[in-house]
C-alpha cells in the first residue's frame, strides 16, 4: 500500500506540474510591465509573440512585478502549486528514515536562528548588487567570517539563498524577499529605520518572527507546565508569579512569551511598550526597535460589510477598504473603535489621507474597550443598532473566556437585525472534517487522499500563526467548530462562512440567538453589564465569584491590551489612501464604480486535462460520507458562468478569485495541447512500471511536431482532484446534536465549551464552495503579496472572502482586486444577509434573556 500511496502522490505531482505549465505555455504578454527590482536580475520586457512564459526562476531574485510572477496567482497554478507542496511534502515524510525526519523537526530551530542573522546583518542588502565572496562579505555585515559562511551554506541548503561556487553566495527568489531596498550603508548607519520604508514590511515580518516568537514557542512546554522540575527554569518565587492568578494557559500575560523573557504579568503589547523593562519611557524603551518592527505588519485582506462598526479596529485600514468601496455607492457609514492612543493614532491618518470621509461623517472614530457596554445606539450615527460588527483579527489574539467577553459585549448591543462578522483565520483539521461543518468546502479540510485533508506542507501558515498566537498571547486560530462553539456561547448564531477560493481565511457572519444561561453566568459575575444582571445574580454560578477575582480579571485585560496603538497579527497599521484604495478596487474615482482593468495577458484557458488511470484505484475506496457530501466537480456548463469568463478577462490577481474559465476544445495544434502532450509522464501503475522522463521542459514545444489529441475528460482522473464546488452550496447546518450522536464518528476535536454545544445547533452555514484552496493566510504587506504575486507563502490566502452588498455582489481574491457582479440573490444590504426580520426568538420588549431563559 505504501508504493501506491507514493505513486499516487507522485501522479498528483506531476498532474499538478502539467497543470502550471500548460497555463504557462498558453499565456503570453501581450504588453511590456514594469520589471527589474535589480539591475542583476533584470526580466527583459516581455513583447508580442514572446515564447511562452517560464515559471519564475528560483536562482534570480523575485521580480514581482513579471508577468511570469504574476501569474503564479493564476488559479489553476496556485491550485496546483498547493498539490505539488502537499505531494512532495507527504513524499518526503514517507520515504525519509524516521530518525531523519525528527531530526529535521528538533533541529529545525536553526532556520529561522539563521535567518534572523541574515536579515539583523543586513545580508540581503548587502548582496543586491550580486554574488559576493564570503571573505569580501562578512567584514561589510559585521559577521565572523566562518560564522557567515556556514550560516549561509544552511540556507543555501534550504534553497534559501545561493552559494554559486565555495563561498560565493547570492539571494536568490525567497531570501532576495529580506531585501528593504534600502542603501547598506544607511541601514549599517541608522538599522533604526530599517522597516520604515515600504521595503520593511517583510524584513519585519521575519525579524519578529526569528526574534521574540521564535524564542517564545522554545518555552512552550515550560508555560504548560510552569512547575514540572524537568521543564521549568523558573525558581520558585518565579513560578510563584508565572502560576498565580488565572490559569497560566488562559491568562493572556503568562504565556510562553512571558516564560522566554521572564516577564510574567506583562501583556506583550505592554512589554513592546517597555513595561517590565528598565526604561518605561518611549525614548529609553529597549523594545522600541521591536515595536517598530511590530508595527510594519500589513494584511491585504479586504473584507466587504454592510453598515460597520469595527470593533477593535486599528487605525481603521478595513474600515478604509469598506468605506471607499460602498459608503457612496450604498450610503453606509462606519465607526472605527478602539482604545485611546489608536485612535488618535487613526484619527490623525485619516485627516491625513482622505480627509472627507470623516468631515463628512462617512466614517468616525470612537474610543471604546470592547470588553465594556458598547455605547448606546444613539452614540453611533445610525438610530438603531449596528447593522454590523466587525471583528477583524481581534478574537485570535485572545484566550476564550476573553473572546467571550468581547462578544458577549456585542450580543448586548446587538438588534434582532445585527449581524456580526468575525474575520479570521480558519483552522482545518488534518484530517477530513466530517463533524464540524458539512458542505465547508475551502475552510475545513477536504483534500481527497492520499493527500492530507488539509493539503499538509500548503497550508502550514496557518498553523504556524495559531501556535503564534498561542506562544504569545495564549490566543489561538480557531477552527470552524471551535468559532462556532465560542460564537454560540455568546449568543451568535453562525450562519454562513465565506472565503476567497483557496483561501483559508474565512468571514463568519453571525446573527443574534439567545445567550446561554452559563454565559449570562459567567458575564454577570465579571462585567457589571445591565443586560447581564437582569437575572437574580443569587442563582448565578457566577455569583460566588469574588470582588478580588473580578479585579484580577479586569487587570489582566488592561494589562493584555494594546495601549500604544501597536497593532497585533494581521492588522493593517498602514492606512492606504482612498486614491489607492479605488485604484486597488479598478474603481473609477469620479464616478465610484470599477473600470476596466488593463488586461496583461492573454486569458487563460481551462486546462484540458490529460486522461490518465487513477493510481489511487488500488486504494479500497472512502466510506466517509463527508466525500459523498462533497459536490460533485462542477460540469464544462456550470464552469462556464457569466462570472468565470469575465473573471478569464481580468488579469490574473483578479482571475484568481474566481473558478478559471474554461476553454474552447483544444486544437491539436495548439501550444496548450502540445503542452499536454509534451507533459505526458507515463501513468503510475502500482507494478512499479518504468517510466520515461518527460522531454527537457525548458525547451519550448515545437510546432511543426504533431500533438496527439487529448484523450477524453471521463478518463481523468477525478479522484486525485480537489472538487470545485457549484457556485452556492446552502446547506443547513447538522445539529451539533446530531454531529454528538453515537452515530456519528467522534469529534477530532473536543468541543471547548462542552455545555454550549448545543447551542451551536442553531446555526447554519451557507457556504460557497470553491474550487480549490490555496494555502492559508498569512501576515502580509501589499509588497509581499507583490512579492509573492499572491500565492507564494500563502499571501493571497489571508484576503478576500466574499461577502454580498446587496445586489451588486463583488467578489475579491486576497488582494482586494475584484469586480463587481449582478447577484439578485440578496437583493438588500448586510453581508448577503437581508434586513428581513432576523429568525431569532427575540421577545417582546427585546429581552434576550428571557428567550434565553425559555430556551434553557
Ligand atoms: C490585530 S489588531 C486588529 C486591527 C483591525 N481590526 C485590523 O483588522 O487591522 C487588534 C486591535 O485590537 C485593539 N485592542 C486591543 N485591546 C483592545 C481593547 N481592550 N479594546 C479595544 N480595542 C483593543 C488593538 O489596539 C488593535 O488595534
Amino acid at each position: 500500500m505504501t508504493f501506491a500511496t507514493l505513486r499516487a502522490l507522485e501522479a498528483i505531482l506531476h498532474d499538478a506540474l502539467d497543470d502550471i505549465q500548460a497555463v504557462y505555455a498558453d499565456a503570453r504578454p501581450t504588453h511590456a510591465t514594469t520589471t527589474s527590482p535589480g539591475p542583476a536580475y533584470a526580466s527583459p520586457p516581455p513583447s508580442p509573440g514572446a515564447p511562452p512564459l517560464d515559471f519564475p526562476c528560483l536562482d534570480a531574485p523575485c521580480d514581482p512585478s513579471s508577468p511570469s510572477e504574476q501569474l503564479t496567482t493564476h488559479p489553476t497554478v496556485a491550485a496546483a502549486i498547493n498539490r505539488v507542496l502537499a505531494s512532495t511534502a507527504h513524499i518526503a515524510a514517507i520515504v525519509q528514515p524516521p530518525f531523519l525526519a525528527l531530526c529535521d523537526a528538533a533541529m529545525g530551530y536553526h532556520l529561522p536562528s539563521c535567518l534572523r542573522l541574515f536579515e539583523a546583518a543586513h545580508v540581503a542588502e548587502a548582496l543586491r548588487a550580486g554574488p559576493l565572496h564570503v571573505s569580501v562579505l562578512a567584514p561589510r555585515v559585521g559577521v565572523p567570517e566562518r560564522t557567515l559562511a556556514h550560516v549561509l551554506r544552511l540556507l543555501a541548503t534550504h534553497h534559501y539563498v545561493r552559494e554559486m561556487s565555495p563561498d560565493v553566495f547570492a539571494v536568490n527568489r525567497i531570501s532576495s524577499l529580506v531585501d528593504t531596498g534600502q542603501p547598506f550603508e544607511e541601514l549599517v548607519a541608522d538599522p533604526t529605520r530599517k522597516y520604515a520604508g515600504d521595503g520593511g514590511a517583510v524584513p519585519a515580518f521575519v525579524g519578529l518572527c526569528a526574534d521574540e516568537l521564535y524564542k517564545s514557542s522554545a518555552y512552550l512546554t515550560e508555560a504548560v507546565f510552569p512547575a514540572c522540575p524537568t521543564t521549568s527554569i523558573l525558581s520558585s518565587s518565579d513560578q510563584g508569579n508565572i502560576g498565580q492568578g488565572t490559569s497560566s494557559s488562559s491568562d493572556p500575560t503568562r504565556a510562553p512569551f512571558n516564560h522566554a523573557f521572564g516577564c510574567a504579568g506583562v501583556g506583550y503589547f505592554a512589554w513592546l511598550e517597555g513595561e517590565g523593562c528598565a526604561g518605561k519611557e518611549v525614548a529609553k524603551n529597549p523594545n522600541r526597535f521591536r515595536l517598530e518592527r511590530f508595527g510594519r505588519f500589513d494584511w491585504t485582506s479586504l473584507p466587504r460589510g454592510s453598515t460597520v462598526v469595527d470593533v477593535g479596529g486599528g487605525i481603521g485600514s478595513t474600515t478604509m477598504v469598506l468605506a471607499t468601496a460602498c459608503a457612496d455607492e450604498l450610503g453606509l457609514r462606519f465607526v472605527v473603535q478602539d482604545r485611546p492612543p489608536v485612535v488618535a493614532m487613526g484619527e490623525e491618518a485619516w485627516k491625513a489621507k482622505c480627509p472627507e470621509m470623516i468631515e463628512e461623517g462617512k466614517v468616525r472614530f470612537q474610543v471604546h474597550d470592547f470588553f465594556e457596554a458598547q455605547p448606546q445606539p444613539q452614540a453611533i450615527p445610525s438610530s438603531d443598532a449596528p447593522a454590523v460588527f466587525l471583528l477583524r483579527v481581534v478574537l485570535h489574539d485572545w484566550p476564550d473566556a476573553f473572546a467571550q467577553r468581547i462578544l458577549l459585549r456585542l450580543r448586548e448591543a446587538a438588534g434582532p437585525t445585527t449581524k456580526l462578522l468575525i474575520a479570521e483565520w480558519v483552522l482545518p483539521l488534518a484530517c477530513v472534517d466530517d463533524t464540524a461543518v458539512e458542505g465547508a468546502q475551502g475552510v475545513v479540510g477536504e483534500a481527497e487522499g492520499p493527500l492530507l485533508a488539509n493539503l499538509g506542507r500548503a497550508s502550514a501558515n496557518v498553523y504556524w500563526m495559531d501556535l503564534t498566537m498561542q506562544v504569545t498571547f495564549n490566543g489561538q486560530e480557531r477552527t470552524l467548530k471551535e468559532i462556532i462553539s465560542l460564537a454560540a456561547s455568546a449568543g451568535w448564531k453562525v450562519v454562513r462562512v465565506t472565503h476567497a477560493p483557496g483561501s483559508l481565511f474565512g468571514y463568519v457572519v453571525a446573527e443574534p440567538v439567545a445567550v446561554p444561561l452559563p454565559a449570562q453566568r459567567r458575564a454577570r459575575a465579571g462585567s457589571g453589564s445591565a443586560f447581564f444582571d437582569s437575572v437574580p445574580s443569587a442563582t448565578g454560578s457566577g455569583a460566588a465569584r469574588s470582588g478580588a477575582d473580578r479585579e484580577m480579571e479586569r487587570g489582566v485585560m488592561e494589562r493584555a491590551s494594546s495601549r500604544c496603538g501597536t497593532p497585533t497579527f494581521g492588522s493593517r497599521v498602514v492606512l492606504p489612501s482612498a486614491a489607492e484604495t479605488k485604484a486597488r478596487f479598478g474603481v473609477d474615482a469620479r464616478r465610484g464604480r470599477n473600470v476596466p482593468l488593463p488586461q496583461m495577458l492573454k486569458p487563460a484557458p481551462t486546462l484540458v486535462r490529460k486522461k490518465k488511470p487513477s493510481p489511487l484505484s488500488v486504494l479500497p475506496p472512502s466510506p466517509n460520507v463527508h466525500r459523498s457530501v462533497a459536490s460533485p466537480r462542477p460540469s464544462q456548463q456550470q464552469q462556464s458562468s457569466p462570472v468565470a469568463r469575465r473573471m478569464s478577462q481580468a488579469p490574473p490577481f483578479l482571475r484568481s478569485a474566481a473558478a478559471p474559465a474554461p476553454a474552447p476544445p483544444p486544437s491539436p495544434l495548439s501550444p496548450l495541447s502540445r503542452s499536454t502532450s509534451t507533459l505526458r509522464h507515463v501513468p503510475s501503475s502500482p507494478g512499479l512500471k518504468a517510466r520515461q522522463h518527460p522531454p527537457n521542459l525548458s525547451s519550448p514545444p515545437s510546432p511543426t511536431l504533431p500533438s496527439p489529441t487529448p484523450p477524453p475528460q471521463t478518463q481523468r482522473r477525478r479522484t486525485l482532484r480537489h472538487m470545485p464546488s457549484s457556485p452556492v452550496l446552502k446547506q443547513p447546518m447538522q445539529h451539533m446534536a446530531t454531529l454528538n450522536d453515537q452515530s456519528s464518528p467522534p469529534s477530532p476535536v473536543p468541543s471547548r465549551i462542552p455545555a454550549l454545544v448545543r447551542r451551536a445547533s442553531h446555526a447554519q452555514l451557507i457556504l460557497p464552495q470553491t474550487e480549490l484552496r490555496k494555502r492559508s493566510g498569512s501576515i502580509i504587506h501589499p509588497a509581499m503579496v507583490r512579492a509573492a504575486a499572491g500565492s507564494g507563502l500563502g499571501l493571497r490566502g489571508s484576503g478576500g472572502g466574499s461577502l454580498d452588498f446587496g445586489r451588486a455582489r463583488r467578489r475579491q481574491g486576497g488582494d482586494g482586486d475584484g469586480e463587481w457582479s449582478a447577484d439578485d440573490d440578496n437583493a438588500s444590504l448586510g453581508l448577503g444577509l437581508s434586513r428581513r426580520a432576523s429568525p431569532v426568538p427575540m421577545p417582546p420588549g427585546g429581552s434576550v434573556l428571557a428567550a434565553a431563559a425559555r430556551i434553557e
